[in-house]
């Protein structure tokens, strides 16, 4: 028999036992051996990916963490890497305002953006990008856009009233209010807004491509080489599936304008910083930073994480206020984002009598946080006058409002939340005002977290929220 016969063979006995050195190393040697959890996770990603990707439909690993918190305690060893601590009094340790804490580098190609802050994992590169961007989203600078925000809202009333009102044709929340969320952050970022809100039926190419982008997650995030070989792949073949065709559309109606944006000559664009992009060409940033690549994966991110976060909130809130008419006018957002999102220290962290040993990513997210019994007992139960006047939590002394996660926390904390509040006031208070509302062939279970794209999302089967206006 010839020897390159055996080839194969050698290769797949070779293979094996790198697995079975592999497993064996990361059930007993490495130093997250003594964590908690179950050992199929420690042994292999392929334990995440498969609820991440098939089991029920996929993203589901979030709800699987919770499982093993009950199973195993407070911290678990998630996979073979990464340990995830499930108690409200330690959010602040690993989410600390100026700690120096890196993000997980999987998550630069997650959404195809990796020069953009959201996406930047290394903490000092992250720190100068989103120092230039901070001054915008202030809360005195989002007031100033109040009236534009309240203008959009008004359009969107005078559309209830003479489209819907009185008429047995279901206004779609959800799209609704993806428009919304979609004009506010165009117009702010480029000056410049898509009329989203004028749309046909609240539906856009434009909210379709963000959506797909959301739904990709999983598959980015736990395939690394889908991202780079996708971009080795023409777009007008790319666009031929139906996943990616409406994000491809989506970048490029981002590219251009930040094409057009770079193409006005510097004194043309020196308007005082009054949007997003002008802010940061004006900002001090050195040029590598400026580049076209860069202001398009930016573009991507802030438009992307106004969009969902938001339009999700409001779908949320205003679902409770019309199912629970005695809630008027009071709110509490859900859970925000309940996808993990890891920091990584440089030194040891300690909890509950185990050292952490740095470099190791550590989680905590919104939906354990909010879901904790402990803090917010009844915690499935639309409860919003917990709220109301300055609440402090079980133990009496701190105050309820550190443990509302919803924005995340520490030096990655939510760009945006101003924005966000100012949305969801005048947007809420508009409609709750102006109109009587009835649920039209919708319940909780096209609101409550089934599973987790980034975002908490609905059953898949969900039509949304769906309301009469009377
Ligand atoms: C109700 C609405 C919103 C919710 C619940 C929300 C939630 C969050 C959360 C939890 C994070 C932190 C992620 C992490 O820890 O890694 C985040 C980051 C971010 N959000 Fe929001 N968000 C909302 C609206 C917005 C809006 C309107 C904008 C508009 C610009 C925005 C822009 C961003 C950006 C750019 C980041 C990344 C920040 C960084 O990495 O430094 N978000 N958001």
């Amino acid at each position: 028999m010839a020897v390159w016969s055996l080839l194969p063979a050698v290769f797949a006995g070779s293979y094996l036992l790198y697995c079975v050195a592999l497993v064996v190393h990361r059930l007993y040697i490495s130093p997250l051996a003594k964590f908690p959890g179950p050992k199929l996770a420690a042994a292999t990603q392929w334990y995440e990916t498969y609820y991440e990707m098939l089991y029920n439909g996929g993203g589901m690993f979030t709800k699987r963490i919770k499982e093993m918190r009950e199973q195993y305690g407070p911290i678990v060893r998630i996979n073979p890497w990464e340990l995830h601590i499930d108690e409200p009094d330690y959010y602040e340790t690993i989410y600390a305002p100026s700690a120096p804490y890196d993000s997980l580098k999987v998550f630069e190609a997650r959404f195809n953006i990796p020069k953009a802050a959201f996406s930047t994992a290394d903490h000092t590169a992250h720190k100068h990008r989103r120092a230039v961007l901070n001054p915008f989203f202030t809360k005195s600078k989002i007031q100033a856009h109040g009236p534009f925000i309240q203008s959009l809202v008004d359009t969107i009333c005078a559309r209830l009233t003479a489209e819907y009102a009185g008429r047995q044709k279901p206004v779609k929340f959800n799209g609704m209010f993806a428009c919304l969320a979609g004009d506010v952050i165009t117009n702010l970022a480029f000056g410049k807004e898509y009329d989203l809100c004028l749309s046909e039926d609240w539906e856009t190419p434009f909210t379709k491509g963000m959506t797909n982008l959301v739904s990709s997650t999983h598959l980015t995030t736990q395939f690394e080489w889908v991202v780079p070989l996708m971009n080795c792949i023409p777009d007008r073949i790319m666009a031929m599936s139906p996943l990616f065709q409406p994000i491809i559309e989506f970048r490029h109606g981002l590219n251009h304008r930040i094409k057009e944006l770079l193409k006005k000559r510097p004194k043309e664009r020196d308007t005082g910083g009054d949007t997003v992009f002008e802010v940061l060409l004006n900002s001090k940033l050195p040029r590598e930073e400026l580049t076209e690549e860069r202001l398009q994966h930016e573009a991507v991110s802030i438009v992307g994480a106004a969009f969902d976060t938001t339009r999700q909130a409001l779908t949320m809130v205003c679902f409770h206020i019309i199912a629970n008419p005695d809630i008027y006018q009071r709110l509490r957002i859900g859970y925000g984002t309940v996808q993990r999102s890891p920091r990584i220290s440089p030194r040891e962290f300690h909890f509950n009598g185990y050292t952490i040993p740095p470099g190791t990513p550590v989680s905590q997210d919104s939906y354990h946080m909010h879901s904790n019994e402990r803090v917010f007992p009844d915690s499935t139960t639309y409860r919003s006058e917990k709220w109301l006047g300055d609440p402090k939590s079980p133990d009496g002394v701190k105050q309820l409002s550190r443990y509302m996660v919803a924005f995340g926390r520490g030096a990655r904390m939510c760009l945006g939340m101003q924005m966000a509040y100012c949305e969801l006031y005048l947007m809420v208070a508009s409609l709750m005002r102006r109109f009587e509302f009835e649920l039209f062939e919708t319940d909780r279970s096209d609101v409550d977290f089934y599973r987790d794209a980034l975002t908490p999302q609905a059953k898949p089967d969900s039509q949304g929220v769906r309301v009469l206006v009377k």
